[in-house]
């Protein structure tokens, strides 16, 4: 069943942003959308010609007709008229948090201004807003001019960003998303930023793409928090609906067309698909870094474009922890392995991974090493599988001038798109399914998702690991997904060598 969010918000009788933006956008992600009018907007592309605010008396009664039978995962607040507003809806909403046995997660987008310049609030709510409203909110989606008058810091670079995000926190907002799209720093790109205080010291996210040129950019602002409440409700990491959101306004902006005279709305389209809508992961050391004076993050550069494999089909993929397992999977006719050891002295990891080498050329397979890339490099591996931790702390410029490949593992969207930074060899999705091998808590991605990674990484080798089993496989290899990576389906099966040959026929067959 689809996933309940409301939204409450103003309606835009020009059908581009408000309600109506709402409910298209997250209709685009799968989710079921219920609606508390705030407002009814008398408004087209040239601009509003009245704002008629409902009263607390009939938001209240959508509200209540709603809690009693359609229990929101996530509440999308937008455009919210005046003070009684702002206390009605931050008493509800504080209501819910206090007595649903799932509580609502709360994404507010504070809708000041609509894009024809036209003030959508009363003056003086800024202060409720930030008494009654911002401790109850989960994530904000300003744009710079509601971000300017929510916190009074003007947006001149990615400092004032972070103050002003800061500020945002201290009044109560879990995590913050600052939209871009007014500002033009660099010039000539669009730069969004996340801040999520949910995760562990609190976690950073920028993004950036050069501006698409159209004047039709209409209810940007209410879809993009929109897409973020959708994906949030089916259980997304706040980092993976920051971008998914960022791609869909992007395709929306490129498909804009005119209704009316004025401003066109932003296009409602579908679960972004192409690569090029999705925007750039800012990483410390790449051009956009250097340009917005990020700090480099340690002392070596970054690198881009590793060697490529072999093929692009890299069939089933061994993840062993031992010597002795990869040589059996290596008999049995497995091309690709990998050396996964976590433990062990700086002696016998030598060791092993000088005798992995040899056993890979004695079989004529590819061996990639995990983790220990000084030992990868100076063994001359084939490769190296590196995790996201991994990327700031190894040295990816040695590895690439060794020319081993390096394999890259990502759990989401986000991570997937840091990932292509880097131009890795391959391109491994995990974990799939629920794995007993490795803690994966959080990080469970599923066939759907693996659905979406396949086609956009289809320039890459793809590999899909976590939870596969003989079971799973051929459901698994069916998404196009160019490998399958295995640990206890082979390692815990009563006959390893038949479990080999099984995996291999489910993976290869046709379906
Ligand atoms: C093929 C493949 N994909 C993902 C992983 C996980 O690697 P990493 O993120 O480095 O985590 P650890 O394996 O070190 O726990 C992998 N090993 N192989
Ligand atoms: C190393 C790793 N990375 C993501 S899931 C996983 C473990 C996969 O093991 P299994 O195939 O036994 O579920
Ligand atoms: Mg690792």
């Amino acid at each position: 069943m689809k996933q309940v969010v409301w939204t409450i918000a103003g309606s835009d009788s020009g059908g581009g942003a408000g309600i109506q933006a709402d409910i298209k956008a997250m209709q685009s992600f799968g989710v079921h959308g219920c609606t508390a009018i705030t407002a009814l907007t008398a408004q087209n592309s040239l601009g509003v010609e009245a704002l008629n605010p409902i009263s607390t008396e009939v938001i209240e009664s959508q509200l209540l007709a709603l809690e009693h039978d359609m229990k929101a995962a996530v509440i999308k607040i937008g455009m919210l008229a005046n003070v009684q507003q702002i206390q009605l809806v931050s008493e509800h909403i504080k209501h819910y948090q206090s007595t649903w046995s799932v509580p609502p997660l709360v994404v507010y987008d504070p809708v000041a201004i609509a894009s024809s310049g036209d003030l959508l609030t009363e003056e003086d709510t800024v202060s409720a807003i930030k008494e009654c409203l911002l401790p109850l909110v989960d994530v904000i989606t300003p744009n710079t001019h509601e971000t300017q008058l929510l916190t009074g810091v003007y947006l001149i670079g990615p400092s004032a960003v972070r103050e002003a995000a800061a500020k945002l926190q201290s009044w109560g907002a879990k995590a913050v998303v600052i939209k871009g799209g007014h500002w033009d720093y660099p010039s000539g790109y669009c730069i969004d930023y996340c801040i999520d205080g949910s995760t562990d010291g609190g976690s950073e996210y920028w993004l950036g793409n050069e501006k698409i040129q159209t004047p039709h950019s209409h209810g940007t602002g209410c879809s993009m928090a929109s897409v973020i409440a959708a994906c949030l409700a089916k259980q997304y990491p706040l980092k993976d609906a920051f971008i998914l959101a960022k791609a869909y306004i992007n395709q929306g902006l490129k498909a804009a067309v005119r209704y009316g005279e004025g401003i066109g709305p932003v296009a409602q389209t579908c679960f972004p698909e192409n690569l090029d809508d999705y925007p750039q992961v800012i990483e410390a050391g790449s051009w956009l870094a250097d340009e917005l004076d990020f700090d480099a993050p340690n002392e070596f550069t970054m690198a881009a474009g590793f060697p490529a494999c072999e093929s692009k089909q890299l069939g089933l993929y061994a993840v062993v922890d031992t010597v002795d397992w990869l040589e059996k999977c290596l008999a049995q006719g497995i091309k690709t392995v990998q050396l996964r050891m976590k433990q062990g002295t700086e002696r016998e990891l030598d060791d092993a991974v000088a005798a992995a080498v040899m056993l890979g050329k004695k079989y004529d397979g590819h061996v990639y090493i995990n983790d220990h890339w000084q030992l990868a490099i100076k063994h001359g591996a084939y490769g190296v599988h590196l995790g996201q931790e991994d990327l700031l702390e190894a040295n990816l410029v040695a590895i690439k001038e060794a020319g081993l490949r390096l394999g890259l593992s990502t759990h989401g969207f986000y991570e997937m798109l840091r990932a292509h930074n880097y131009r890795p060899s391959y391109m491994a999705f995990g974990a799939i399914y629920p794995t007993t091998t490795k803690d994966m808590t959080g990080q469970i991605q599923g066939l759907e998702k693996l659905k979406h990674f396949v086609p956009l990484m289809s320039d890459y080798p793809t590999v899909a690991i976590g939870g596969i089993d003989l079971a799973r496989a051929s459901e698994v290899a069916a998404t196009g997904v160019g490998s399958v990576a295995v640990v206890r389906a082979i390692t815990e099966a009563s006959d390893y060598q038949q479990a080999i040959a099984e995996l291999q026929m489910a993976i290869n067959s046709d379906g």
